[in-house]
């Protein structure tokens, strides 16, 4: 840029202020500009004396903001609290200020500026900021202040009309640096500061924009947003049982019972959706074409160099009929079926090369036998085709990812997030692999409840017979009804569980079976 200072600051106020910039090596001296008001004035010097500017140190406003030692900072912080009341006051709508240093020693500190939008502070006013942080003394300071008044428009006024967000991090420095931000600011008639406390930068930056939409914009409000904008995993007191659920944006299931907007996808969809990754990754091991969708050639994945890979998903009666529908009809898998009780399905999955099982209450994990493992990591590395390499290494991370000792909601979290990103899917996307048929589970107290037998899988009475009976002629009123009961393991109750094709049946089925276990295996207490 050519020619002197002098001309330079006597370009007509429209002239681009990035003209100004090349000046930032000079003080501004021009007496020309018009002054501001007295008592602005005033209060600006008195508070900007106190504020003087370090010795032979030279500021730059640098990529976003100034960052030196935190020793020569309070004339540069106080002078940034001026511009950005400056900027609110000339946009009309309230500006940050950063007190951060990032990554740097803690020792360090710096500011930066942040716009009305939210985002980083307008270039052209970039200029300003390094002219303010070196005017060598209080009175040069106000004639650049008084520049920036009359270039941009600046219309001070009596009323508190200019607001700046501050915040700062957690260093030491970062307190008293905040309050000669305020001091700044507050210097600025018309303007007030709000210090937000310690933020990150991009929380402060989301705080100003969410401030000026109007919109809710604390550090809560914050964590809100991003939390709301999940859909959400709830895990139990000792986090050994994981379930999904989302709130819909509409109820479209027609029930007219309790309202319950409430979507879950419990063990049996967490089961449904790891048997859908891991069998696809063996059909790609098999060099099989078979979709997941065509069942009659999904049975079996028979991967070359390692022969029939046995994979089946374990659950318990109590897995809702959709979901086994879904494992074996849609995936083309196994289901086995245990006595209820992780001990009894850990069991059973330990049979199989992979085994998922899971309850439906969301206990579950995946176990990988040795042998299948070795060979996995094997084949991870030597398999000829590189996508066949990809396949294996995906079940080797799977096999480390998860906990194979017992279930364990934190390893199972993660595994859901991985297999979504994998399939690219929306909770909602994964909720539709298959619709959960009605249920409805009751308990009922009896004397002893050790006096009902159940078949091995839990899912017929054995003794009393005539309460199985009675049960199925109740099951038979309902299409597609079933229904079974079974003693608690942990609860001095019988369980009673039903499903049928409308929840309206399911609790009505539900309801009539509790009152055969009343009167067919001791009920004691009011009849259900
Ligand atoms: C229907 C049901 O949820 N039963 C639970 C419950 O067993 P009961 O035997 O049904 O009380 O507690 C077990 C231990 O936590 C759990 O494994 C099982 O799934
Ligand atoms: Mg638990």
């Amino acid at each position: 840029m050519q020619g002197s200072l002098a001309q330079r600051i006597s370009l007509p106020a429209c002239c681009h202020p990035l003209l100004i910039h090349t000046a930032r090596d000079c003080w501004y001296t021009s007496a020309a500009l018009e002054m501001m008001e007295l008592e602005d004035k005033d209060l600006l010097r008195k508070q900007a004396a106190l504020f003087p500017l370090p010795k032979g140190v030279k500021f730059s406003y640098g990529t976003a903001g100034f960052r030196t030692d935190a020793a020569l900072l309070p004339s540069t912080v106080f002078r940034m609290g001026v511009l950005a009341a400056l900027r609110s006051l000339c946009t009309k709508r309230a500006t940050g200020l950063m007190i951060t240093a990032s990554h740097n020693p803690v020792h360090e500190n710096g500011v930066k500026l942040a716009d009305p939008s939210g985002g980083m502070l307008n270039v052209a006013w970039e200029p300003y900021s390094d002219m303010l942080a070196n005017a060598p003394d209080v009175e040069n300071f106000l004639q650049i202040v008084e520049h920036i008044v009359k270039r941009e428009n600046i219309q001070s006024g009596n009323a508190a009309s200019g607001e700046v967000l501050l915040a700062r991090d957690t260093r030491p420095s970062g307190e008293a640096l905040v309050s000669a931000a305020r001091q700044g600011v507050e210097a600025v008639r018309g303007t007030v500061a709000h210090d937000m406390g310690v933020l990150t930068t991009p929380q402060l930056h989301w705080v100003v924009r969410s401030f000026n939409n109007g919109v809710p914009a604390s550090e809560s409000d914050y964590f809100h947003q991003l939390s709301d904008s999940f859909r959400c995993a709830s895990i139990d007191g000792d986090a050994d049982r994981l379930v999904y659920f989302y709130i819909p944006e509409k109820h479209e299931d027609g029930y007219s019972g309790p309202v319950c907007t409430l979507h879950l996808l419990d063990g049996d969809k967490i089961a449904a959706i790891f048997g859908l990754f891991i069998i696809g990754q063996l059909h790609i091991l098999a060099g099989s074409k078979s979709s997941v969708s065509d069942a009659t050639t999904a049975h079996k994945a028979v991967v070359p160099g390692y022969g029939e890979v046995k994979f089946a998903v374990v659950q318990t009666a109590y897995a809702n009929g959709a979901s086994t529908n879904y494992i074996k009809q849609v995936l083309g898998l196994e289901v086995a079926t245990t006595p209820t009780g992780v001990k009894h399905l850990h069991k059973k999955a330990e049979q199989y090369d992979i085994g998922i099982y899971f309850e439906a209450n969301g206990h579950g994990t995946i176990l990988f036998n040795e042998i299948f493992s070795q060979w996995l990591q094997d084949a991870s590395v030597q398999q000829k085709e590189a996508e066949h390499r990809q396949a294996a290494k995906r079940l080797v991370a799977v096999n480390e990812m998860v906990n194979q000792a017992v279930g364990d909601a934190l390893s199972g979290i993660l595994m859901v997030e991985v297999v979504l990103r994998y399939q690219g899917w929306s909770v909602e996307q994964w909720d539709s692999m298959y619709k959960d048929l009605p249920s409805r589970q009751l308990k009922v107290k009896v004397k002893d409840r050790a006096v009902i037998i159940t078949t091995p899988d839990e899912t017929r009475v054995a003794s009393p017979s005539s309460l199985q009976e009675a049960i199925d002629t109740e099951v038979g009123k309902y299409k597609g009804g079933r229904a079974f009961v079974r003693p608690s393991g942990t609860e001095d109750v019988v369980r009673v569980y039903a499903e049928a094709s409308s929840q309206q049946s399911a609790d009505a089925l539900a309801q009539a079976v509790c009152v055969l276990v009343y009167h067919l295996a001791g009920g004691v207490g009011p009849e259900p």
